[in-house]
């Protein structure tokens, strides 16, 4: 008997939304608390297993036989083991672009508590200190530049808001688009320390990926303006944690973050940071994505992925398919649409020692033929399409191209 497959909701997730992966035709596991450790067991049968931030590590990819999907219930992907997925076949997928207005709130947010000083302003109020004269001094942000690391998603909703408070815009990225920086008013910096001198205020939108592991260090720190701003709401993997503090102590640094490293696991529990007791500090609790409005669009997207995997066998937009194909040489056999052709083919192919990279088999209407696209991993030799061409019953052409 076939089982209904299963989908594991491993974190916080809206629940009217797991109404429509029943409607799906899944059976629903929700296990809103469950820690990286619990995953292996937590997981264990399902085909399906979606996270917000717990940790899908190894040892939860080998321990789920039964895994085919992996849906991050965001945008970063750091915290899923993609190259173990990618081992076992296994399609990892986030929901790009779902939360960015959020964090792109929550930043322009940052800045200007950390203009304001407002998280300041409110502690000494609630103290039962009136303290006007303190607070009143503050920059504003009108002609102030904006720095903005990454102009993908998160970086561009940014760039949008802060034209409207009227900043100065300029942007580095690891893939410029010229037009789209023109349209939002944002000037190009060529390297990152050019941007670290021009900016007022830096902030950082990009992956937290092994590259850009520390990317913000006390040489980057060193370039920016003294009293300038640094907010991260990317990733605390990003900066290093012991260079800000010195920028902060000897260059008087604004720092704002909602992203650390390391952050605790759940959603509630101790945390002692070097950086939260200075002054010049404001943070938040990993929030960025923590609205209504984007869980929402994170679950539709989620729903939507495990629609298109339940009806095409596969996520049109996984984050883990092999972009650069290693196949050099395309056989396409157009065949006749008979039980065990595509496996005469195969056992030839299997008899030559070519390895099948990639394959596709298309019918025709009216379902008495085919032709198959099986993309190999060297050219065949002629002997090979010769063989082929020989199993007149099955095999209407044969044609071998480069690739
Ligand atoms: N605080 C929070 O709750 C959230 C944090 N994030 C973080 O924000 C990051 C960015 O998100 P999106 O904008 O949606 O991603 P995105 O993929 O749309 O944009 C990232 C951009 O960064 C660029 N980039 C990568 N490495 C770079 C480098 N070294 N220098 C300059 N540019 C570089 C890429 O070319 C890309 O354009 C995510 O990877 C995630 O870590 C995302 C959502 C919520
Ligand atoms: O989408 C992202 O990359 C985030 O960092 C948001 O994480 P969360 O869904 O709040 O655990």
């Amino acid at each position: 008997m076939i089982r209904a497959m299963r989908v594991v909701i491993a974190d916080k997730f809206p629940e009217n939304y797991l109404l429509e992966f029943r409607s799906l035709g899944l059976e629903v596991q929700y296990h809103p608390d469950a820690s990286a450790s619990e995953l292996p067991n937590v997981a264990r049968e399902a085909e399906i297993l979606v996270v917000r931030s717990t940790k899908v590590t190894r040892e939860t990819i080998e321990a789920a036989s039964r895994l085919q999907l992996v849906i991050r219930a965001g945008a970063g992907i750091d915290t899923i083991d993609v190259e173990a997925a990618s081992a076992r076949g296994i399609y990892v997928t986030n929901c790009p672009g779902k939360n960015s207005v959020a964090v792109a709130e929550l930043t322009v947010g940052l800045i200007l508590a950390l203009d304001r000083r407002i998280p300041q302003n409110t502690a000494e109020l609630r103290e039962g200190r009136w303290n006007k004269k303190e607070y009143s001094k503050a920059d504003g942000l009108k002609g102030k530049t904006l720095g903005l690391v990454g102009l993908g998603s998160i970086g561009q909703a940014v760039a949008r808001r802060a034209a409207a408070f009227e900043m100065n815009l300029v942007g580095y990225t690891r893939s410029p688009h010229p037009e789209l920086a023109q349209s939002l008013g944002i000037i190009p910096c060529s390297t990152l320390f050019e941007l670290a001198e021009r900016s007022d205020i830096v902030s950082v939108h990009i992956p937290g990926n092994s590259e850009n592991r520390g990317l913000f260090g006390e040489s980057f720190f060193s370039r920016m303006k003294h009293g300038a701003t640094f907010v991260n709401t990317s990733r605390g993997s990003l900066h290093d944690t012991a260079a800000l503090e010195k920028a902060m102590r000897e260059r008087d640094l604004r720092v704002g973050l909602d992203v650390y490293n390391p952050e605790p696991e759940g959603g509630a529990g101790p945390f002692d940071h070097p950086l939260c007791k200075l002054p010049g500090f404001v943070g938040t609790h990993h929030i960025g994505a923590s609205t209504e409005q984007a869980q929402n669009a994170i679950a539709a997207e989620a729903v939507r992925i495990c629609r298109e995997f339940v009806q095409l066998g596969q996520p049109l937009s996984a984050v883990n398919i092999e972009r650069a194909s290693p196949a050099k040489a395309q056989l396409i056999v157009r065949h006749y649409d008979r039980v065990g052709v595509l496996a005469s083919v195969l056992a030839i192919v299997r008899k030559y020692g070519l390895n099948v990279e990639e394959m596709t088999n298309t019918i025709f209407a009216g379902a008495k033929a085919a032709v198959a696209t099986i993309r190999l991993a060297s050219l065949p030799p002629d002997a090979m399409s010769e063989e082929l061409t020989n199993l007149k019953e099955q095999i209407i052409q044969v044609t071998v191209k480069p690739c």
